[in-house]
């Protein structure tokens, strides 16, 4: 059982997804303490969280005065602070082994009852909880980035993840109105798996001289109505994060590229899309 109302929210890891994360919770009300190693990084999620509200507060995008918002959070770099948290999520660096630790510490601080979160984007639900004696209460909710301003969560469902650690997960994100969908424990999920790719082949394209930089962009943007092409959103995720989740995915999947079985057989049974009635959705005609 976890549990069925959420007060207080811990985030472990203050940097880019953990400072966000904590800026929407508190923005929606919620007491928050945000964790991390050092004060100095503490310090800069507060800095981020603060020209964050700042931008909002100028454009009339926050329900309550940035100051109100900025009072509910408090910072830490003692685990303690968290103890008595409904949920923790857990957004600290995209490392197996870093994310275990991290988890065996929640479980012995933490609410027996307290649901705990992981923002991993590309790693195993299941293997971070691996080791837990409850693994039941852990669940991915992958946030984007940037949090503020991205609309969707993915809740992400490990092997032993219970049904009301699921529902509670949903219910959050819906809380800070983001809108969900969810995923099994796979590589990826559905946002990674999909998008990296998409990314690198971006930089292929680009690297064999397919089109110049900008123009990779534009084709993608314009020619699929997207609203960044790959280069330019490789950037703003970071092309190390890129690079990070692409070598996970492709140790785990290994050779994506070869055109998918059931392409092939959708298009042999001359099932187009929408200009047959029928491709993986059905069309009226
Ligand atoms: N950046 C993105 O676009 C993005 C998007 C979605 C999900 N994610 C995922 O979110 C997580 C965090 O990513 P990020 O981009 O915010 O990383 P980041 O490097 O900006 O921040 C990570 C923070 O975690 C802290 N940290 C490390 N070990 C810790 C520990 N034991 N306890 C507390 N804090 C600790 C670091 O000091 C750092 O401040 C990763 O799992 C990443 O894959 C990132």
């Amino acid at each position: 059982m976890v549990r069925d109302r959420l007060e207080r929210i811990g985030v472990v890891g203050a940097g880019t997804m953990g400072s966000g994360i904590a800026q929407v919770a508190a923005t929606h009300g919620y007491e928050v303490v945000l964790r991390d190693v050092d004060p100095e990084f503490v310090e800069r999620g507060f800095d981020a969280i603060d020209d964050s509200l700042t931008r909002l507060e100028s454009r009339d995008a926050l329900p309550d005065d940035s100051g109100t918002i900025r009072d509910r959070i408090e910072g830490s770099t003692d685990l303690e602070a968290i103890a008595d948290c409904d949920l923790v999520v857990e957004a600290v660096v995209e490392d197996l082994d870093v994310k275990r630790e991290v988890f065996a510490d929640l479980e012995a601080t933490c609410d027996r009852e307290a649901l705990l979160a992981t923002n991993t984007s590309t790693l195993s639900i299941t293997s971070i909880a691996g080791n837990l004696e409850r693994p039941g209460r852990v669940v991915g909710i992958h946030f984007m980035n940037p949090v503020p301003i991205m609309d969707g969560v993915e809740v992400v469902v490990g092997e032993k993840t219970s049904d009301d650690a699921v529902a509670l997960a949903h219910e959050f994100s819906g809380d800070l109105e983001k809108e969900t969908w969810e995923a099994d424990d796979r590589p990826g999920f559905v946002a990674n798996r999909i998008l990296m790719p998409w990314i690198n082949e971006g930089i292929r394209a680009y690297d064999e001289g397919v089109a110049s930089k900008e123009d990779v962009d534009r084709g993608m943007e314009l020619g699929t109505n997207v609203p960044m092409g790959p280069l330019r959103l490789a950037d703003h995720i970071g092309l190390d994060v890129c690079l990070h989740a692409t070598e996970t995915l492709h140790e785990e999947l290994g050779d994506r590229y070869r055109p998918a079985y059931l392409l092939k057989r959708k298009v042999e049974a001359g099932d187009l899309g929408k200009k047959s009635g029928r491709g993986f959705y059905e069309y009226e005609s």
